[in-house]
């Protein structure tokens, strides 16, 4: 069914997500950045105009924005990172609203079967604690947090069956006494749109998992899918909510 969407940021993201919904049959009704004021004023608009919000922006405004959306009734679905510490604050206002929420650090179907990827090798790592796990993340210049979202995901993956490990560390963080850390190292070079790895090393070998996004098509067409999904399920969900993987 063709929807009215909201944008909120019309950056990177924001731009690949506009091409991908109007693909697939969807109305803009609005854009709402801060870079400039030719962006949509939401204050605006009336209530009944917007199906369902989709906010990419920052981690200083994502709560503001979430925020605003419940108060006018709005499904947001959010894909901006670095703001998960009010991960609580934020379903709390989505209760006391019966609004409806989605959160994802990342949309992307092959990272999200990554995501599964590395929670069975974890599995098979736990008993064999003398490997030692590391992850690196690499993205474009321009990223502001760090590490992603996507490898702070990874990591609580790799901490549900590792027991030898209790926490995740940034690299630029780590001190003698870290044993039970997984450390990540954050890179950031060029446009590189993700890369994430996971490596177990021994001191013979070196067993390491890699994903690599090509570009922002696949994040964004996640994210216009979530949206098409929303309307109408009040409450927080995620991407296990929208996919259904078998697991073997
Ligand atoms: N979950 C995912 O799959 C996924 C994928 C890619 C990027 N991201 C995240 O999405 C976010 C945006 O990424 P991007 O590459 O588009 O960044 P970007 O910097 O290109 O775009 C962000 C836009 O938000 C605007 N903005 C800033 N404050 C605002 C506010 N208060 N209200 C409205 N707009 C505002 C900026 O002017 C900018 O145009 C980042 O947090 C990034 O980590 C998530
Ligand atoms: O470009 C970004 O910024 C990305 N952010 C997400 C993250 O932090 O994991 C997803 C990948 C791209």
């Amino acid at each position: 069914m063709s929807m009215n969407i909201l944008l909120f940021g019309y950056g990177k993201m924001g731009r690949v997500i506009e091409q991908i919904a109007l693909d697939r049959g969807h109305q803009i009704v609005g854009r709402v950045d801060r870079k400039d004021d030719s962006g949509t004023d939401p204050d605006q608009l009336p209530d009944d105009a917007v199906d369902v919000v989709i906010e990419f922006t920052t981690p200083e405004s994502a709560v503001e924005n979430i925020t605003y959306c419940f108060q006018r009734g709005w499904p947001v679905v959010c894909g901006t990172t670095g703001w998960l510490s009010r991960l609580a604050e934020v379903e709390e206002l989505c209760r006391q609203h019966k609004g409806s929420f989605f959160y994802a650090s990342n949309y992307s179907i092959g990272v999200n079967l990554f995501f599964r990827l590395n929670k069975i090798l974890a599995k098979f790592m736990r008993n064999y604690p003398s490997y030692h796990v590391s992850m690196t993340e690499i993205h474009h210049t321009e990223k502001k947090d760090a590490p992603s979202g996507t490898a702070i995901t990874l990591a609580q993956g790799v901490l549900e069956h590792l027991p030898h490990k209790s926490r995740w560390i940034d690299k630029s963080d780590v001190q003698s006494a870290d044993d039970d850390a997984i450390v990540i190292e954050s890179l950031r070079e060029g446009t590189v749109p993700g890369t994430h790895t996971i490596r177990y090393d021994s001191d013979v070998d070196r067993i390491e998992i890699t994903h690599t996004a090509h570009s922002r098509q696949g994040f964004a067409l996640g994210a216009v899918v979530a949206a098409e999904w929303l309307p109408g399920h009040e409450g927080v969900f995620g991407m296990d909510d929208l996919l259904n993987f078998n697991e073997e």
